[in-house]
């Protein structure tokens, strides 16, 4: 079996005795991007908070590059950048001294949180108070955090939401920049137009379930230029029916 990558096999989540996430199995190779679609408590964000350890699986196994969520867990969350989809900053700190903090809980160096400061377009702001910050400026601080370390895996909760079209556009170009790595990246979004400019694949969920798992390719040949609407479209009229 191939070890590298992230493996997942019949992870589920129950919460009060409610199930959340059904059992579902994926792979995710090295490099690939990944968009997880799907509409409000789909089940999405609950997805990510297990593989980034915050959650524990009900039931399953996580693996990535051949690390166990359960038995090498500080490597395993070594190799994981995570944006959530909520976030508050230490208000008394700028956006340099927040970057060079999780450096150094990363071992970074300083010059590392500067270089990601320029990447994020953040360099001129980064004396100021991340408390003055947009909601943007902070999207784009929490995506910095998360791709700081070079991560096996970077998992973005929303990464867009807030940002401009002139942001929106940059994203995608880091993203690209984070696969040509050899980083893989799993990602949430509303926004199928973003998951339609960058992602390889994408994953639809809805009650907890997969309903669809294709990569773009195909959803443009099914569906032409509505792409991953027509398919959205689809599985929302089919769960009504
Ligand atoms: N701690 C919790 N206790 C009880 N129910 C929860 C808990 N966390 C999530 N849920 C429920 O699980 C379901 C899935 O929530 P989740 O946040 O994963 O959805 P989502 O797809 O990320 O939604 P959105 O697109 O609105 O962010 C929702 O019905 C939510 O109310």
């Amino acid at each position: 079996m191939n070890t590298f990558g992230l493996t997942i096999d019949q992870v589920s989540k129950e919460i009060n005795g409610k199930t959340i996430v059904h059992p579902f199995s994926m792979n995710i190779e090295p490099g690939q991007v990944v968009a997880l679609c799907g509409g409000n408590g789909a089940g999405k964000s609950t997805i990510l908070r297990m593989l980034v350890g915050i959650l524990p699986p009900t039931s399953g196994t996580i693996q990535l590059n051949g690390l166990n969520w359960n038995d090498n867990r500080v490597e395993y969350l070594q190799e994981i950048g995570y944006m959530p989809d909520h976030f508050t900053f230490s208000a008394g700190l700028t956006a340099k001294e927040t970057l060079e903090f999780y450096a150094s809980l990363r071992n970074r160096t300083p010059g590392e949180a500067d270089r990601l400061l320029k990447m994020v377009g953040l360099h001129e702001v980064r004396n100021k108070r991340v408390s003055q910050f947009s909601k943007g400026m902070q999207q784009r601080l929490l995506f910095a955090q998360a791709i700081l370390a070079k991560p096996a895996l970077v998992v973005l909760d929303e990464p867009t939401n807030g940002l401009d079209p002139y942001w929106m556009d940059a994203f995608v170009d880091l993203v690209r920049e984070v696969k040509l790595a050899g980083q893989s990246v799993l990602f949430t979004t509303h926004q199928l137009q973003v998951a339609d400019a960058v992602a390889d694949r994408a994953i639809f969920l809805m009650n907890g379930k997969i309903v669809r798992d294709g990569s773009i390719k195909e959803y443009q040949q099914q569906y032409g230029a509505i792409g991953l609407y027509g398919a959205f479209s689809e599985l929302v009229n089919q769960a009504k029916a």
